[in-house]
């Protein structure tokens, strides 16, 4: 560790004071983050307003009312939850958000929710207090900041529900931006789109007897079909992702393109020598949003039932979740921040999913964007972290890109 650190700004005290509050599931400190929201809304002069979906669950969305409110406005979405560490992998405390210079001379910010997704939050606010001392008193639109809960576990008490609420309807979005993802590259990711996760639960059923015996009709060759197609299915999907491009067509193939199935619990039997009467198989699932999912999910049943096992989804998303690029003013706006700046962007769509999913179905469109460049992916990762001069920067971008879409007529 360097000896001495220089004075950071104020920017980087408060993403600090954040990642600080241990907003981290299953136990969220959600109490603590929306008085630290509720206190830079105020240092802000934002008023603020707290939705709960659900007790102790908070959402806060503040407000800078721009000079024609009626019309659509611009949501910054974030969310404060974050996922659980391993923290004997880590190589500082994970919650301390402490600041530690690396080989390149580089200030790096280590903390859980660094990048997914405090980053975000502090951005937005730290730029709508940089165009403020600049003497931008108001933009053109209204710029909602918007504070959700347990976008981490699935968002049923978080923005699954509040798309729902009278509250979000009176928002009038126009247009959302939400998270994107580091990207090691010189670019900017933007997610257009999202996987639908399906959640699926197999369970096979079967004779149960003394574990020496040859019992006709178990549990474990049933599921063993089950496992071993969505296994070679994952497999092939793989190969054609590696690939790149169609073999038949030519077409390149990208992370969207394919879908993914992998098993990631398997539960069942109660002792060695006990052959149990079920067994049960867990797939996180994440299809193309260009697949048929009727067709898919047609093909899931089939196969369920053909090797006489139930299926169950924990989850199953079934909307439309792509904003189309094309003919888009808001994009239009995005590229030019980006040209302004001298950054490119790689758009993409998101394998994993975000609250995003929840808005596109009402035809708002979304853009997941987060201003990481040239830094490791480590979302849900051990020693997540930014750099204090990655931070300071997406603080600039979002400087530009609130006011450029707040700004916009279309
Ligand atoms: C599907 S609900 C959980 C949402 C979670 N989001 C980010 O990692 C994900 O696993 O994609
Ligand atoms: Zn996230
Ligand atoms: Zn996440």
């Amino acid at each position: 560790m360097a000896a001495s650190l220089p004075e950071f700004p104020t920017s980087v005290k408060n993403f600090q004071r954040y990642l600080q509050i241990k907003t981290v599931q299953p136990t969220p400190d959600y109490a603590t983050c929306a008085q630290f929201l509720r206190d830079m809304a105020d240092e802000l002069g934002l008023p603020h307003q707290v939705y709960e979906m659900a007790p102790g669950k908070p959402i806060v969305v503040m407000t800078w009312e721009g000079k024609d409110p009626t019309l659509p406005s611009i949501g910054l979405n974030s969310h404060t939850d974050v996922v659980p560490v391993y923290e004997e992998f880590w190589s500082e405390d994970p919650f301390a958000a402490n600041i530690v210079q690396d080989d390149a001379g580089e200030h790096r910010i280590i903390a859980r929710g660094t990048q997914d997704t405090k980053i975000l939050g502090m951005c937005y606010l730290e730029a709508i207090r940089t165009l403020r001392n600049r003497g931008v008193k108001q933009l053109l639109r209204t710029i909602h900041v918007i504070f959700v809960p347990d976008e981490e576990i699935g968002a049923d008490h978080g923005m699954m529900a509040f798309v729902q609420h009278d509250a979000f309807k009176k928002l009038n979005l126009g247009l959302m931006l939400d998270e994107g993802a580091a990207n090691p590259d010189n670019s900017y990711k933007v997610f257009y789109g999202e996987k639908a996760p399906w959640w699926a639960r197999f369970t096979a059923e079967g004779n149960t007897g003394h574990g020496s015996k040859f019992i006709p009709n178990t549990a474990a060759p049933k599921l063993m079909k089950v496992v071993s197609a969505l296994i070679t299915f994952h497999t092939q999907e793989e190969k054609r992702f590696l690939a790149g491009k169609d073999e038949a067509t030519g077409k390149p193939i990208g992370y969207g393109d394919v879908t993914s199935a992998n098993l990631t619990m398997l539960s069942g039997g109660k002792q060695q020598n006990v052959v149990p009467p079920s067994l049960e198989a867990y797939f996180d699932i994440r299809v193309s949003p260009f697949v048929d999912y009727k067709h898919f999910d047609a093909w899931l049943a089939d196969l369920a039932h053909n090797s006489d096992v139930t299926l169950e989804y924990k989850q199953q998303y079934m909307e439309p979740n792509v904003t189309r690029l094309d003919n888009n003013p808001w994009w239009a706006a995005m590229q030019r921040v980006g040209e302004a700046l001298g950054t490119s962007y790689n758009t993409q769509i998101c394998p994993g999913a975000t609250d995003s999913r929840w808005v596109r179905p009402l035809g708002i469109p979304c853009l997941g964007v987060s201003p990481m460049r040239n830094l490791p992916l480590l979302a849900h990762d051990n020693n997540e972290y930014v750099t204090v001069n990655g931070y300071l920067e997406g603080i600039r971008y979002y400087e530009y890109l609130i006011e450029e879409v707040g700004n916009l007529l279309v």
